[in-house]
């Protein structure tokens, strides 16, 4: 499996085309919309988020709401364009005179792509840049881990994502019963935290962050519950699930860091305390004592939860702007912005689920069967009847 995705963040739409999806998965608009709608919530949000109202167009790949194992079209307005026309160019091949539209962005935010996108593309304007690097993106990146989501859930696999850590508040209460209730108790928080009176904590430090023309990141967490064992390889680099795992998180905009399992914390244990030691039962075939791994040895699943963090730095774009230098003057400069996100962590958690299902899902098709469902499903079936037993 594998996707591109196209547009600019405020350009008329988002585009992406999803290749080697299995035929006959059951997929409808409404499943990647939910994930979309997912994704603009979150306490710390821009006004841009009042204006987007995500929705997905399926323009192929899909007929009488399952796929046909040919590429799958998808795309998403841009509502905020309207705003825009004149300066992305309605029709981008029609060169405009107008003077607003020839304003360019010169002066560079530290922290974002801009000067160095401007120095490697040669743009004197970074809008070409910015448009871009927003992570506006992520939005068709989640519509495409909608549909890897909905593939793995015909699985069994469960997928979900949460935030632990915003602005040096920790939740400190992440236990739950179920991942089904992680999924729960997350979804009525604003900051998509289990832990109620650290998710208002954190909102008050994003509210103290705004106050202040300031930004802050945090920490989001994904686990999946249900993968087979062995998927991924040992033998190469490149078929290494855990690195694809880490790349993926690492992909997203702003993120800074990923860790698997307890992470860094292996690097102050001695090995019996990180090692999760091995049992086996008739029911449960092989499972471990602690899941320490995360879900991966070897490049591979345990069949354990896989458990994967990601580090997302504080926002770039600051109301108080950090200094900088005008790329046409040479003369540094404090900039003043029109609208920015101060705390992105939520929706980000959002991003993360979609990113990691995807390589989920990749994998998977490239283990267990590519053509469809029925014979990945059988596939998945007889392997895990054979591990149990193993
Ligand atoms: C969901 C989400 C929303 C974001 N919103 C903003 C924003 O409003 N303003 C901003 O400057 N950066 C925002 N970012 C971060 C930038 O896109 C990111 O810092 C930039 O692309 C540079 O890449 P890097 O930080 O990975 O080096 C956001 C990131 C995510 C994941
Ligand atoms: C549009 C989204 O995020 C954007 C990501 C972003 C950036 O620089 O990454 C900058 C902001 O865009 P704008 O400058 O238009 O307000 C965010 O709103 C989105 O998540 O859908």
């Amino acid at each position: 499996m594998r996707y591109l995705t196209a547009g600019e963040s405020h350009g008329p739409q988002l585009t992406a085309i999803i290749e080697g999806v299995p035929a006959g998965l059951e997929l409808l608009a409404e499943d990647v919309n939910k994930e979309l709608s997912r994704r603009q919530k979150g306490y710390g949000r821009g006004r841009r988020m009042q204006i987007e109202k995500d929705e997905a167009i399926i323009s192929s790949g899909v007929r009488h709401g399952l796929t046909l194992g040919s590429p799958i079209a998808l795309a998403v307005e841009n509502k905020d364009f309207a705003h825009w026309t004149k300066i992305m160019g309605a029709d981008p091949l029609d060169p405009d005179e107008d003077a607003e539209v020839k304003r360019k962005v010169t002066k560079p935010r530290p922290g974002h792509a801009d000067l160095n996108g401007a120095i490697k593309y040669g743009h004197r304007d970074m809008r070409n840049v910015l448009e871009r690097s927003s992570a506006r993106e992520t939005t068709v990146r989640v519509a495409a881990g909608a549909v890897a989501k909905k593939l793995l859930s015909e699985l069994g696999i469960t997928v979900a994502g949460h935030v632990l850590e915003i602005g040096g508040v920790k939740a400190e209460n992440t236990a739950f019963h179920s991942i089904h209730q992680l999924k729960e108790i997350t979804e009525s928080s604003p900051v998509r935290c289990l832990d109620e009176a650290a998710g208002e904590r954190m909102m008050k430090a994003i509210d103290d962050a705004k106050a202040n023309g300031d930004s802050i990141g945090g920490v989001v967490e994904v686990i999946v519950e249900g993968m087979p064992v062995g998927v991924g390889s040992y033998v190469h680099y490149d078929l290494k699930l855990d690195a694809k795992i880490a790349a993926a998180i690492m992909s997203i905009n702003a993120f800074k860091g990923a860790e698997i399992g307890i992470g860094f914390e292996a690097a102050r244990r001695p090995g019996s305390q990180v090692h999760d030691e091995i049992l086996w039962s008739e029911e449960d075939g092989y499972t471990r004592k602690t899941n320490n791994a995360g879900g991966f040895e070897g490049g591979m699943t345990t069949g354990m939860p896989i458990v994967v963090r990601g580090v997302m730095k504080p926002i770039p774009t600051l109301y108080k702007p950090l200094q900088s230098v005008d790329i046409e003057t040479k003369e540094p400069f404090a900039a003043s912005i029109e609208r920015s996100d101060s705390c992105a962590v939520p929706a980000a958690s959002v991003v993360a689920e979609a990113v990691v299902a995807w390589e989920l899902a990749a994998a998977i098709t490239s283990q267990f069967g590519r053509d469809n469902m029925e014979e990945i499903q059988e596939n998945i079936r007889r392997h895990n009847e054979k591990t149990r037993t193993f």
